[in-house]
């Protein structure tokens, strides 16, 4: 059970929502404005880091999506003392690459993880700022798995749960905020 309900309120009255962005019929909810205000941020942080200590105790390796997880997953790596690993947007990631299509609420593109950045049967938990028609993440999952580690679920903020995200993870997924 989490019992930090007063603080999620506060989290939640601190994100921004701009109808018709990017596109007409989509309303964009953005994390920017919780990080405006370090104390607010302070709190992201601190629930974050004590969702995954409760829900994913046995993880052990953190890893996030370009570009906006990448606020959130090195927060919780550094705090729990684990390694922290991006998955980047196609052609940003040198060496050898692993790389997996996707789409999402407004577009399309393609994900990519280092080779090297995750060993054979690691635990990782996936971390991102938003889930909605969940593409971002399952393409995430199907990176982690071609790299022979486990997901042992995703971590997000915001959920929004008429776009049914949730349905296509494989992975146990745990979200902060729902709308
Ligand atoms: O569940 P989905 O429909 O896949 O959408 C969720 C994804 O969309 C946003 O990223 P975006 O690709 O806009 O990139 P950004 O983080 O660089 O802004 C968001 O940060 C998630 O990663
Ligand atoms: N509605 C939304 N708001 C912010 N980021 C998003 N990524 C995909 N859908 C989004």
């Amino acid at each position: 059970m989490n019992d930090d309900t007063s603080k999620v309120d506060i989290i939640k009255k601190h994100i921004s929502s701009y109808p018709d962005f990017p596109k007409k019929g989509i309303i964009f909810r953005d994390l920017f404005s919780i990080l405006r205000e370090p104390s607010v941020f302070a709190l992201l942080k601190e629930i974050l880091i004590n969702r995954v200590k409760s829900n994913f105790p046995n993880v052990e390796c953190i890893a996030a999506l370009d570009s906006r997880g990448f606020l959130l997953g090195p927060l919780i790596a550094l705090d729990l003392q684990l390694p922290f690993v991006p998955i980047r947007k196609r052609g940003k990631l040198p060496g050898k690459v692993i790389s997996e299509e996707y789409s999402l609420e407004y577009g399309k593109d393609v994900f990519e993880i280092q080779q090297e950045s995750i060993t054979q049967g690691e635990k990782v938990l996936l971390v991102d700022d938003l889930l909605a028609t969940g593409g971002s993440l399952r393409a995430s999952c199907k990176l982690i798995e071609k790299c022979e580690a486990v997901v042992v679920g995703c971590l997000v903020v915001i959920e929004i749960q008429a776009l049914k995200g949730a349905e296509k993870v494989d992975a146990p997924l745990h979200s902060i905020i729902k709308y």
